[in-house]
């Protein structure tokens, strides 16, 4: 049994509805320090939703959300959770930032807007882009990089602030297999070797479950929350979540670009 102050995130029965259409339906669900949660569900299940409510973006009409055993809404060390998010790897060519300054940005929070980094930040920016391998980089225009390099720059941006929870929404759609294994060794050495905690929203269940500790299945209500070898074990979930999904763009997603 955990106690709720142990958890890195901690939801107890939230739901939530867009107008009039419910989106979750009392999701309980913990994530404890140092694993590493895949979470999986059709299209329009409601992951980016949750991912929204952890973060504060949006307000749940029932439960509670704690991080770090802090009330989300009265949390405010958001420096301690990175995140990144699906459209993180769509810059184009044009786009006048180098690699430097967008991972600067992740300092922000943490300096002010006003304040210019200084030699130690500095620093920072290079030992996050060396985490990602991407150092060799650092001048380069972010709009002339690949996508796959581009998910690793916004991983930096996310890393440079030193957070102890990293939360992606679908970070390799858009990115070759090749890019998207590499990223996954990225993400598991990460939480292996810098024991940070994951929460990876990801429709590539197949690449996925093996880098992750713990699986949960959303369509509304939470469908199983556990390790990934029972998720794997249990053949009709694993096939339900693992194979018949397809990553589609919905509308309201197109009309925000
Ligand atoms: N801003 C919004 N206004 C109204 N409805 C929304 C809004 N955002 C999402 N929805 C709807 O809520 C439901 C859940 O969407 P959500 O994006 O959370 O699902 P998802 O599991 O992340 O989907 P996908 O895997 O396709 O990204 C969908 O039916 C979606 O159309």
């Amino acid at each position: 049994m955990y106690k709720k102050s142990e958890a890195v995130i901690d939801i107890q029965q939230i739901s939530y509805q867009y107008e009039n259409s419910p989106v979750l339906n009392r999701v309980s669900l913990n994530v404890q320090p140092g694993s590493f949660l895949g979470l999986v569900g059709p299209n329009g299940s409601g992951k980016s939703t949750l991912i929204k409510c952890i973060l504060g973006l949006l307000k749940p009409q029932a439960g509670t959300i704690h991080l770090f055993g802090t009330d989300v809404n009265h949390f405010t060390k958001w420096g301690k959770v990175g995140y990144v998010s699906q459209r993180a790897n769509r810059f184009n060519a044009g786009f006048p930032a180098t690699v430097f300054e967008v991972v600067s940005m992740g300092l922000f929070g943490q300096l002010g807007l006003f304040r210019f980094p200084k030699k130690k930040d500095h620093h920072r920016v290079y030992e996050a882009l060396e985490t990602v391998g991407m150092s060799a980089y650092a001048k380069q225009s972010i709009g002339r990089l690949s996508g796959g390099q581009q998910q690793r720059v916004f991983i930096a941006r996310a890393l440079v602030s030193e957070p102890e929870l990293l939360i992606l929404d679908e970070p390799t759609v858009g990115v070759d297999a090749n890019s998207a294994r590499h990223f996954y060794d990225l993400l598991g050495n990460l939480n292996q070797f810098h024991g940070l905690t994951l929460l990876l929203v990801s429709h590539d269940v197949g690449t996925m479950t093996r880098y992750v500790s713990d699986v949960a299945c959303l369509n509304q209500t939470l469908h199983f929350h556990g390790s990934t070898r029972d998720f794997e074990a249990n053949k009709d979930l694993s096939a339900l979540y693992g194979y018949d999904v397809q990553h589609v763009i919905h509308e309201h997603e197109e009309m925000a670009r």
